[in-house]
């Protein structure tokens, strides 16, 4: 056992006052697994309009906490050595990603973040090997400190994907079906480092919807800004002690015809006091599996069936499978295979909406 850490980041100037923020509905994770009808209304009500709420009860902070160290651990190793175990070009996900690898936009400006992405199928698959191998730091600390944060993470998606099924009517384990446990899929744990930025403009990471189904993430210092939608100004998430920030991606919005938002985001250098520090943030990506076909339930829930076709312009039909959606989005972001803005637009999710 791991001694019980407060965190390896324990003091940074708070949130600025003097920054506009976007509230966000605050979600109690213990009431939602009781089953209590007004909070899955709240959930409901912040999946449907802006696909991002805050997670309080979720009983996950002290495993995150030890992936922010194992994080720390990680990035802390010569370059080099991290440079052994980049994902690459080829377009997966999992591994180590240096800083200014991906375009934050059209033009090709690169990021500056670097991060660690280890395959939920490769912490599941321990001591055996999934997907790819791993810096030391992260295989010293799989046993303690990803795996038991990958299995509570995939548990309280699991449960929010199971309220979301019955909300839009599909069969009892239409969603968990396309999540199982045993496939393979890009579902990842990731935890991020951005250097402080005192007269950085760059972003971290360019606007973007999540690749996947359903997102929960650990911020410690502000940076993460939504475009709400039918707004022109970004606004900042203000992250709040204990409290996860959880989003839907793609497949989610795809899956039910557009009835769930999956909102455009992007992460930009902490604001006001907190820019001369480093950001960290963890997140865990709950993805379909590789084979799942990415279109609109319509076939199994009369509710999905009747907003698709009153909403005909939204994404429905992609033809892609999980894995072929996830592979573009990555292949085209990285710096390596740029050929020019059309690069960027072919690495595009539901931004673009028509
Ligand atoms: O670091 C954050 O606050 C958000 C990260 C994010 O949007 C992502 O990794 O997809
Ligand atoms: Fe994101």
């Amino acid at each position: 056992m791991l001694p019980i850490s407060k965190s390896a980041f324990p003091t940074f100037p708070p949130f600025p006052d003097d920054f506009a923020t976007h509230p966000l509905v605050i979600v109690d994770y213990e009431l939602i697994k009781a089953g209590d009808k007004d909070e899955i209304e709240q959930l409901w009500k912040a999946a449907t309009e802006l696909g991002f709420w805050y997670l309080k009860n979720h009983g996950v902070e002290q495993e995150a906490n030890n992936m922010f160290d194992m994080g720390r651990e990680t990035m802390d190793l010569p370059l080099e050595e991290k440079m052994k175990y980049e994902q690459g070009d080829g377009g997966s996900s999992f591994g180590y990603k240096a800083r200014g690898q991906v375009a934050t936009d059209a033009m090709g400006t690169r990021d500056n973040i670097e991060f660690i992405n280890v395959a939920k199928d490769d912490a599941l698959a321990w001591p055996k090997q999934a997907h790819r191998s791993y810096p030391r730091t992260v295989n010293a600390r799989m046993e303690s400190t990803v795996i038991p944060f990958v299995r509570k993470s995939m548990e309280v998606n699991a449960t929010l994907l199971d309220v979301f099924n019955e909300k839009l009517g599909l069969p009892e384990g239409a969603l968990a079906k396309r999540h199982s446990v045993e496939e393979f899929s890009g579902s990842e744990a990731r935890c991020t480092k951005s250097p402080p930025t005192p007269t950085e403009t760059r972003l971290g990471i360019g606007a973007h919807t999540d690749f996947g189904s359903l997102s929960f993430l650990h911020n410690r210092l502000g940076g993460l800004q939504v475009l709400p939608p039918n707004s022109e100004t970004w606004q900042y998430i203000k992250p709040i002690t204990g409290y996860a920030i959880c989003n839907l991606g793609d497949a989610m919005a795809i899956f039910s015809g557009g009835i769930l938002r999956s909102n455009i985001h992007r992460v930009c250098p902490p604001p006001g006091a907190q820019k001369h520090r480093e950001r960290w943030s963890l997140v865990y990506f709950t993805r379909p599996g590789d084979s799942v076909n990415l279109h609109a339930l319509v076939e199994e829930s009369p509710l999905i069936a009747d907003y698709v076709a009153k909403h005909p312009e939204g994404i429905h039909e992609t033809g892609a499978t999980s894995l072929e959606w996830f592979t573009r989005r990555i292949k085209n972001q990285r710096i390596s295979n740029r050929k020019g803005p059309e690069t960027w637009m072919a690495s595009r999710g539901t931004e673009i909406r028509v």
